[in-house]
């Protein structure tokens, strides 16, 4: 029916967007009146600062608003070796260390903060202790209880958190064992998982999924992460006759987010069309009576998990969300938790020097002025790491990316991160990190182990092929130096259910303390909303076009509108081009609509209906 799509073969240009940074380095870094950050704790209110008054002072000759004067990089290679030696920090359980040496950060800048450290690290205690930490939504954080649940404030939190966990276990091991089957699989077992979510409902698990599930793991597992229609057919497509010993895991933690509802709903009709039975074959991982908790409980889906209030969506990987789909790949979640906590542990320290996410605190703070007038890089010379920058993205950018500071004043604070993997980005996009732009710093990942014991060989005399990816990490780090760009390196021996834990815990540890230094919640995203509420009012609009165009294809003879006609009837002139996307989006798939005109000049355009809704008129 649609004619407009063969009219306009390519969408209109606009104008690019421009790129309001509202950072500019001339934001104080310190606030001198905006220094305390009052949690509450149940009805006690537990004062703490996020930095203590008496430095206050000190502090703010320190930072007068102006960006800190940085002397050049230390470039004589004696000095390099001893700063290096003195600041390596090296977590000997974990096989991880941490060189903060290539950071330009001064001893005085150290001193100077030093204060505002022990004033964060005592603040990351209370909140360990069940203050309300994100105060906006009267919410404790209690990520780190996930895998200490004897930190837990009360019992009853201990023993969710203990019963979950067990659930988890029993569950994936009746799934792998085949002692829970789906219905009418010719395999007789369930063999794949469908894990439907968004955001902090996916991006842990497929981190972690490409980090450490096995070649042949008991359960593949694939994502619908999206509310690509296309996206989630190419999904579906693959699954093929295996949608009948799918595992869908539907997970949402406010159970209520569109693409994941979407999502869930394509995935129904798919078992629908298959003649299968979606129930026996769905798993809802979500907060207690939330809208997808209730479906499933109606619905009587096979199993469901909860989500605690507590635990934020980015920092859930060591809940339900990422441990269930974790165990049904066969990964150990129990040393993915253990490594976390061998973590949590380290990082608790208050000496700076010792505590690995405080060092990159310190650092994120020194490269970017504490107002992240820099971007981090993440590039791990490892494959399997290839969505750690997509991981952290989320969880450092929807974390301190905020417009206000705890105390209100207008802040626009953030740290941009991106990265893809080493060496492959150095065909890519290195040659500006070295000569161009100078807007980032970079944190490398490094793992030590190339390949399981026993695989190796050289490739030329005295090389392998993990000796070039080597090569071309130290290299890279090396020449981005010498051109005074500022590099973290993080290093594990292997990519372990436990390293990949302890660098979980590291990052959501190093944002709490950073988001402190900068005071800010890092634990709400009041940002996110106000696309949410544009889209559902895009939708309503829609509703209200396709209502005027009902009306005017249901006359005799039938009358064409303009845009400016459509916008008129809707009663929203100001929003003519909305419509004209509206219209144009419809026409692109088969929506029963007729436009005529060109689509280079939308003045041109006159809309219809192909059939009138007799209903739609008079509902
Ligand atoms: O788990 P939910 O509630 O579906 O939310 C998904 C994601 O949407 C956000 O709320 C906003 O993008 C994230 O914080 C969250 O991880």
């Amino acid at each position: 029916m649609a004619s407009f799509a063969g009219l306009c073969s390519s969408s209109p240009s606009l104008h690019p967007k421009h790129n309001h940074n509202q950072i500019t380095k001339l934001i104080p870094a310190f606030h001198k009146d905006s220094l305390s950050f009052a949690f509450q704790s149940g009805s006690k209110s537990v004062a703490v600062q996020s930095v203590a008054r008496e430095v206050s002072t000190d502090l703010t000759k320190a930072n007068d608003g102006l960006p800190k004067p940085k002397r050049g990089l230390e470039k004589d290679p004696h000095a390099l070796w001893r700063r290096y030696v003195d600041w390596l920090y090296q977590h000997k359980e974990l096989g991880l260390y941490l060189d903060v040496s290539r950071i330009g950060f001064t001893d005085e800048f150290v001193a100077e903060m030093e204060p505002r450290f022990q004033a964060a690290l005592k603040a990351m205690e209370e909140l360990e202790k069940g203050a309300i930490a994100n105060p906006d939504e009267g919410r404790m954080v209690g990520h780190y209880w996930l895998r200490n649940s004897k930190l837990a404030p009360n019992k009853f939190l201990q023993q969710q958190i203990e019963n979950t966990l067990d659930a988890i276990c029993k569950f994936a091991d009746e799934i792998i064992s085949g002692k829970i089957k789906p219905p009418s699989s010719p395999a007789g077992r369930f063999t794949q998982v469908l894990s439907v979510g968004i955001g902090g409902s996916a991006l842990g698990p497929q981190f972690v999924a490409e980090a450490l599930a096995p070649d042949n793991p008991p359960l593949k597992i694939r994502f619908i992460d999206n509310t690509d229609p296309a996206g989630i057919d190419h999904q579906i497509a693959q699954l093929g006759s295996e949608l009948a010993s799918t595992l869908v895991i539907v997970i949402s933690k406010s159970g209520g987010t569109p693409e994941t509802r979407n999502g869930l709903l394509e995935v129904q009709k798919a078992f629908r069309d298959a003649g299968l039975d979606f129930a026996k074959q769905g798993v809802a991982i979500t907060q207690e009576n939330s809208l997808l908790d209730n479906t499933a409980r109606i619905e009587g889906w096979l199993a469901r998990f909860p989500m605690f209030d507590w635990v934020g969506g980015r920092t859930s990987e060591m809940s339900a969300v990422g441990l269930l789909p974790a165990a049904l790949q066969g990964i150990n979640i129990r040393e993915m938790l253990a490594g976390a906590a061998l973590m949590d542990e380290a990082t608790r320290t208050r000496v700076l020097k010792d505590n690995p996410a405080a060092l990159l605190a310190l650092c994120w703070y020194w490269a970017t002025d504490g107002v992240g007038s820099k971007d981090m890089v993440v590039l791990p010379y490892k494959d399997s790491l290839l969505l750690l920058s997509r991981y952290l993205q989320q969880l450092v950018m929807e974390s301190l990316g905020k417009e206000f500071d705890l105390d209100g004043n207008r802040v626009n604070q953030g740290l941009t991160v991106y990265g893809n993997k080493g060496s492959t980005d150095q065909h890519a996009y290195i040659q500006q990190l070295r000569e161009g732009v100078h807007n980032f710093f970079v944190t490398f990942i490094e793992v030590l182990r190339d390949r399981p014991p026993g695989h190796d060989w050289e490739l030329e005399p005295g090389v392998t092929c993990g000796d070039y990816l080597f090569g071309m990490l130290q290299g890279t780090r090396s020449a981005l130096y010498a051109n005074d760009r500022e590099s973290i390196t993080a290093t594990v021996q292997e990519v372990t259910p436990r390293s990949v834990g302890g660098l979980v815990a590291l990052y959501e540890r190093a944002v709490g303390i950073y988001a402190l230094l900068i005071n800010i919640n890092a634990y709400h995203q009041p940002g996110v909303e106000a696309g949410k509420k544009a889209a559902g009012e895009v939708l309503a609009l829609q509703k209200r076009v396709l209502a005027v165009l009902n009306e005017a294809s249901c006359k005799e003879p039938v009358e064409p509108l303009t845009l400016e006609e459509v916008a008129e009837r809707c009663h929203t002139p100001e929003e003519i081009e909305m419509i004209y996307k509206i219209i144009a989006h419809m026409a692109a798939n088969d929506r029963a609509l007729i436009a005529e005109g060109s689509c280079g000049s939308p003045r041109s355009i006159k809309v219809f209906l192909g059939e009138c809704n007799v209903d739609q008129l008079y509902a």
